[in-house]
């Protein structure tokens, strides 16, 4: 399982400094998430909160089942210290998104705290760097788990991708939260 993960004011996603974070919504960003994810055969538990404790709850919650995080912190990447904690305390890879290029706007939107705690940060793509941070971690469990052929919880080929008598993925495990960092998969 997926989870997406957003942060404050991001429900207001469409409405808010559209000339900033576009005019999709929340809605829309879950649904291209999950129909990517599902094209690997990966479901996605999405969550929004504008309380700190709420999105920290929800974490630790699905940390079992989590094979991925997707997270956009809002405002809480400049501010919160137990979110990162929390992330590191997960066994398997955040990345962190965000919408507009924080390191083109104010300075104090330049640090991000949860940085260090991801695997991976993709910001300034617009609503579309939820797509990418999906399809890299779908790519990563699903080479992980053509290595891992006996794992459980392993998302399928997308469509099209077993083609040619390739067998079925089998269900894999969580990928490990430093398998970025040692680049042993190709997404
Ligand atoms: O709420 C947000 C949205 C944001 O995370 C983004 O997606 O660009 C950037 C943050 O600085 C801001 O507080």
């Amino acid at each position: 399982m997926i989870l997406l993960v957003n942060g404050p004011n991001l429900n207001l996603l469409g409405e808010r400094e559209p000339e900033i974070y576009g005019s999709d919504t929340l809605d829309d960003v879950e649904r291209s998430v999950r129909e990517t994810c599902a094209g690997y055969g990966l479901e996605v538990a999405a969550f929004q909160s504008n309380s700190e404790g709420a999105i920290l709850d929800f974490l630790q919650e699905h940390r079992r089942e989590a094979q991925g995080v997707i997270l956009n912190p809002g405002a809480l990447t400049h501010t919160s210290r137990a979110l990162p904690d929390c992330l590191r305390a997960l066994p398997c890879p955040t990345i962190e998104v965000h919408i507009s290029n924080i390191h083109a706007r104010e300075p104090w939107r330049h640090e991000s705290f949860v940085a260090p705690a991801a695997a991976g940060q993709i910001v300034g793509l617009g609503v579309a760097g939820y797509h990418y941070a999906a399809l890299h971690l779908c790519a990563l469990l699903a080479a992980h788990a053509a290595r891992k052929p006996a794992a459980r919880h392993a998302p399928t080929a997308p469509p099209g991708a077993a083609a040619g008598g390739e067998p079925e993925l089998e269900p894999a495990e969580a990928v490990p939260v430093d398998a970025n960092a040692r680049g042993d998969y190709e997404p």
